[in-house]
């Protein structure tokens, strides 16, 4: 290890290539915090970073990965996961001589093959892995560490580097990383982006319509919303590159379907003990004493529409029913993933366990589910959509998954600015009332 890997030493420099939404958020905290940074992005977006980046002296803005990587100690690659290799191949062999390499895509065996690959044997593998979007709050959110080829030291000094955020680290090797990371993030977007596609489908605005109304519709409208105001290629990458999340979100759409087809039968006994049999695996193991994680009151304070929450419409909720019976099939007790939970996850796990656990509430929902069809042109377009993303995702298509995901975004785009705000007052509150009791 050269000289300059002292972890107090702020002469140490950083390097982060790929300056989007997340290369970005971390340039400013870090430089924000006395750390020196070099930084790139495709050499085509150069002059514009430099004059986005132009008042800041601890960020150096250069024109490709080779410059960063040459010059660095610590280099975070945080690029699309679907490129990963192909720029690690670009930039690897410049890296500085006993630099240390990370990236922070959200899937890390394509990652880690692409450094042990291309990076030389020399440079020490840390990566990393902030478990929220570029537009939430770090402290105390999970940050994962995975120490792949690399000496304490040099964990210790990327802990020191990444203290500042104040964020939770959770230490992780790469294969333990996306099996929890598939069982708290595929199925959970595989339920939102059916959700967009479905409402998308019907030529409805969710809050414009009075049977969403209420605290779970809230959930869903402006999560769905947060998650179609991203990048396509984070969700898409972490769906596709990661062979667990395969199999998640096939049973998911499994679920999806064949509860609908119980509900469309009118197989009362069925859906029923099916359900139940879902809860028991998934509830079964919470103490007796378990308060819940989210009130309809918190919830109904975040709404984008202007009907009042009194005028609840009882729900199906088709989504949050497969969710849990996906679980079950599958075997996963969520509240064991809570050190990979990222805030949608959590915000996900407290609505299916507000309907599973809130006294009436499951079988109002069976019953509607069986007796009303107030939902039920809903439910058929979100069975058709989860079985669509599951084949977009099985078959691995990167460009069907982009036209699928920008249709709906576009469609929703014009209330992108105000279910972003809401949803951050949304995540942040949640965050506030759940710190005492977060389940990890
Ligand atoms: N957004 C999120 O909520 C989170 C994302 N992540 C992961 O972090 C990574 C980055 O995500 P995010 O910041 O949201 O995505 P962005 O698309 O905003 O950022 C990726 C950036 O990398 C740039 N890039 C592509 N090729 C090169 C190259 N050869 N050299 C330098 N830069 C290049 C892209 O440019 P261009 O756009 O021109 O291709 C883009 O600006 C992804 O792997 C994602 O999965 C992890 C946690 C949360
Ligand atoms: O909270 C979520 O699930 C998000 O949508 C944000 C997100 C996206 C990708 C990640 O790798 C981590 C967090």
């Amino acid at each position: 290890m050269t000289a300059t890997l002292t972890p107090d030493a702020k002469i140490l420099q950083i390097g982060i290539i790929g300056m989007g939404d997340m290369g970005r958020m971390y340039a400013r905290r870090l430089s924000g915090a006395g750390w020196m940074i070099n930084a790139c992005d495709r050499p085509e977006n150069f002059e514009k970073l430099k004059q986005d980046f132009a008042s800041n002296p601890l960020v150096n803005i250069l024109e490709n990965g080779y410059l960063v990587s040459r010059m660095s100690d610590y280099i975070i690659y945080s690029v699309e996961a679907e490129n990963i290799e192909s720029i690690v191949a670009m930039y690897g062999a410049s890296t500085k001589v006993g630099a240390i390499v990370g990236g922070q895509t959200s899937c890390k065996a394509p990652e880690i093959a692409a450094f042990e690959k291309h990076l030389p044997a020399d440079v020490q593998i840390v990566s990393c892995h902030s478990l929220h979007g570029p537009n939430v709050d770090t402290r105390g959110q999970p940050l994962v560490l995975i120490q792949h080829r690399a000496s304490d030291e040099a964990l210790d000094l990327v802990r020191t580097v990444l203290s500042c955020f104040n964020s939770q680290f959770v230490y992780l090797t790469a294969s333990q990383h996306d099996k929890i990371t598939a069982d708290t993030q595929a199925a959970t977007h595989a339920a939102f982006l059916s959700m967009g596609v479905a409402w998308q489908a019907n030529n409805q605005f969710p809050w414009e319509v009075p049977r969403y109304v209420g605290g779970i519709e809230n959930v869903k409208i402006n999560i769905s919303l947060r998650i179609y105001s991203n990048k396509w290629h984070v969700y898409a990458g972490l769906a596709i590159m990661n062979p667990a999340a395969q199999a998640q979100i096939l049973q998911y759409a499994k679920s999806v379907t064949e509860l609908f087809t119980l509900m469309v039968e009118h197989k009362t006994k069925e859906l029923r003990d099916r359900v139940y049999a879902a809860k028991k695996a998934v509830f079964g193991g919470l103490p007796a004493n378990h308060e819940l994680l989210l009130s309809d009151d918190l919830l109904d304070k975040f709404s984008l529409s202007n009907v009042p929450p009194q005028d609840r419409t009882p729900n199906s909720h088709l989504s949050l029913l497969a969710m849990v019976d996906c679980w079950c099939k599958l075997g996963i007790v969520p509240y064991d993933h809570m050190i990979c939970s990222t805030p949608l996850f959590r915000i996900w796990l407290g609505v299916t366990e507000y309907l599973f656990q809130s006294p009436g509430l499951l079988d109002e929902c069976i019953n509607v589910a069986l007796e009303n069809d107030t939902f039920r042109a809903d439910d058929l377009e979100f069975t058709i959509a989860a079985r669509s993303w599951s084949d977009i995702i099985l078959f691995g298509n990167f460009n069907l998954y982009r036209v699928r995901f920008e249709t709906t975004q576009n469609y929703f785009s014009p209330r992108f600015p105000d279910a972003t705000k809401l949803g951050n007052e949304m995540i942040k509150t949640i965050f506030e009332k759940t710190k005492q009791r977060r389940l990890h």
